[in-house]
């Protein structure tokens, strides 16, 4: 379990003083995946970083595994940190070593017997789908096997918690969700309490239980995923979750596109659906209430645990009188609305 309580930040460059993170409280509990979502410069590094005391929290308390790091000695804190595994966007390998070697590494650091440590690389070479490259050199590795020898390297020291700095962010579609995919069985499996940091909200619903979105050093909102992905409370919540989801205006369309009505344009609306409104009949409830015509021009509609979501774009026709109205039906059902144009 990680607890995070009244956490702030400060940097103090050139007589300049940067709040990295402004009292900040997060709880992971035991055995969940916790993902932090937030844009460049928000302060997630310094936020995973103050976790292990890689960086000191000017303020609050870091309490892992029932510990508090920040009253620790020195040689406290070295033997709690050998329970907080950390892998990283680069993956930070030993370029001279092999594949076992660099798994290896942390075991030789403690000492333990030569037999024992191969019989440990080699169990966990298995558990991250590498016993054939045991031998080979980082240099001839794709990124997602660096990642894989990285996970292992740092399930060596059997942690309770596994820190993720944007680990996938390196990473094609593909190889991040394998990675994605591993991470979720070392977690259900070895049972290790999960923070990861990311800038993709992708990465938070294909795994995380709970997230937290943050913004200029402060956490605005948290929940569980179903929770924020039902009933994002914040525009940033929102615009990350309306990220993750693709819909383009179609060529034909863009053409025509005007940025204003000039008397006879037709709304092209881009609504974004939560759990709230994903199963109700909206588009039809407002043809049939304000006698208009709202067809669907593309749409994208996904799932976060038993969450359905979606962005839609929808053109309206007909009574052109009830186009405000139509819209703020859309609001008051709790969508999302952005005019895109006229058509
Ligand atoms: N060592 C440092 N000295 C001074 N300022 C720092 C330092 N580290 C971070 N900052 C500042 O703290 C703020 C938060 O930075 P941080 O790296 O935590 O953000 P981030 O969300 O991880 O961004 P990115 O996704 O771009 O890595 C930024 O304004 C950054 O410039």
């Amino acid at each position: 379990m990680i607890e995070l309580k009244g956490i702030t930040k400060k940097f103090y460059q050139q007589n300049r003083e940067i709040t990295a993170l402004r009292d900040v409280d997060l709880t992971v509990p035991q055995g969940k995946i916790f993902g932090v979502v937030g844009a460049s410069g928000a302060g997630k590094s310094t936020l995973i970083r103050c976790v292990n005391l890689l960086e000191r929290p000017t303020a609050g308390q870091v309490i892992v595994n029932g510990r508090d790091l920040t009253l620790l000695s020195a040689a406290e804190l070295a033997k709690e940190r050998k329970q907080i595994g950390m892998i990283f966007q680069h993956f930070n390998l030993l370029s001279s070593r092999t594949v076992a070697q660099n798994v290896a590494f942390p075991l030789e650091l403690v000492n333990m017997p030569r037999a024992a440590v191969q019989q440990r690389v080699t169990e966990l070479l298995g558990l991250v789908g590498l016993s054939e490259k045991a031998n080979d050199y980082p240099a001839s590795l794709s990124g997602g096997q660096k990642q894989r020898v990285a996970i292992a390297r740092t399930l060596a020291g059997n942690p309770k918690v596994l820190l993720c700095d944007e680990a996938t962010s390196a990473l094609d579609p593909g190889t991040t969700r394998s990675i994605l995919q591993l991470l979720k069985r070392i977690n259900e499996e070895l049972h290790i309490t999960m923070l990861l940091i990311t800038h993709e909200m992708e990465v938070v619903k294909s795994i995380c239980d709970n997230v937290a979105v943050i913004s200029e050093g402060q956490l605005i909102e948290q929940g569980t995923v179903a929770e924020v992905f039902a009933h994002p409370k914040t525009g940033l919540a929102r615009q990350f979750i309306a990220s993750s989801l693709h819909v383009e205006i179609p060529a034909v369309y863009r053409q025509r596109l005007q940025a204003h009505d000039t008397g006879n344009g037709q709304p092209l609306l881009r609504l974004a659906l939560t759990g709230k409104t994903v199963d109700e009949p909206v588009l039809s409830d407002a043809a049939r209430r304000f006698n208009i015509g709202a067809s669907i021009i593309s749409a994208q509609m996904d799932h976060a645990g038993s969450i359905s979501y979606g962005v839609m774009l929808v053109k309206l026709t007909g009574n052109r009188d009830a186009f405000a109205d139509a819209i703020q039906y859309f609001k008051d059902k709790h969508i999302q609305v952005e005019i895109a144009g006229y058509v």
